[in-house]
């Protein structure tokens, strides 16, 4: 049966070809390359891992998220580079930029325009499925991407993580099982995520997370992904040992998302001082 995973990447697909068509994989490749001598990416996994962050609090990765295939439209956000500046005002560690753009309703030039507007890093958040991805990731500006464990193969994982590697970026690697959270450091992730949204019902389940968090070793920067609603989850994430958190919804429908994100921070800490 086709789950949604699959449902999504038939769009992706279709989306890439149409972009290949206009810039082919070597021009794309040659832009990626001009990126890494001119613009390198930032440090990603800095950031996460602590970065110019001085308490132990949690590191917060706040998305820029138009719509979801579970909720349809979630906010009208009329400037993404807006938005993202209030999430580095706040102490967000790092951008989050929904590129796809049938189910997420996001698109290249939403990366293009966080990427321009804040220091902090930025993931490009999309169904990464094949090579040309990563250089056109590279190729505007993102710093991070994301692979999806569950939608790639154990050659195609490792293969992308080293063209991640290969380009000055880091990859948040995202997992939901405990076979895939061990495929994922098989390849030699840095960067672990394990999404406690099931992509299959797209159901969310905040107590995944720390259920499957003691199969992340030692060494990885450990990211809890989905299901915030509020600072009390956000304090259960810290608690159960996640360096990271990524937030999407309760942001984007948050009047003041910088003073949001300091709430979610504050939180953590007071569960590990
Ligand atoms: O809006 P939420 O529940 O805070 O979730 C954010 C993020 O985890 C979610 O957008 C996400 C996690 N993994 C993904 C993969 C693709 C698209 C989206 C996602």
């Amino acid at each position: 049966m086709a789950t949604v995973l699959d449902e999504i990447i038939v769009g992706v697909r279709a989306d890439l070809e149409e972009r290949r068509r206009e810039v082919p994989l070597q021009a794309m490749r040659e832009r990626a390359a001009v990126a890494v001598r001119s613009s390198p990416a930032r440090d990603a996994h800095a950031a996460l891992a602590g970065g110019r962050l001085d308490d132990h609090g949690i590191r917060i990765i706040s998305e820029v998220k138009r719509s979801s295939p579970s909720k349809g439209a979630l906010a009208d956000i009329a400037s993404p580079a807006e938005l993202a500046r209030r999430y580095e005002a706040g102490g967000a560690s790092a951008v989050s930029v929904l590129t796809e753009r049938h189910r997420f309703g996001g698109s290249l030039q939403d990366l293009d325009a966080v990427r321009a507007a804040v220091d902090i890093p930025v993931l490009r958040k999309d169904f990464t499925v094949d090579e040309y991805m990563i250089h056109e990731a590279r190729a505007h500006g993102a710093d991070l991407i994301l692979l999806i464990v569950a939608a790639l193969d154990d050659s195609q994982l490792a293969e992308y993580l080293a063209l991640t590697h290969e380009l000055g970026m880091n990859a948040l690697v995202e997992a939901h099982t405990v076979e895939e959270i061990e495929r994922a450091v098989a390849v030699g992730s840095r960067i672990v995520g394990v999404n406690v949204r099931n992509l299959k019902t797209l159901d969310v389940d905040p107590r995944n997370y720390a259920a499957l968090a003691p199969n992340l070793p030692a060494g990885v920067v450990r990211v809890a992904e989905s299901g915030v609603q509020g600072p009390e989850q956000v304090a259960d994430y810290a608690r159960d040992g996640a360096d990271a958190v990524l937030v999407g919804e309760a942001l984007v429908r948050h009047g003041d998302p910088s003073q949001a994100i300091r709430d979610f921070r504050a939180a953590s800490l007071t569960v590990r001082g």
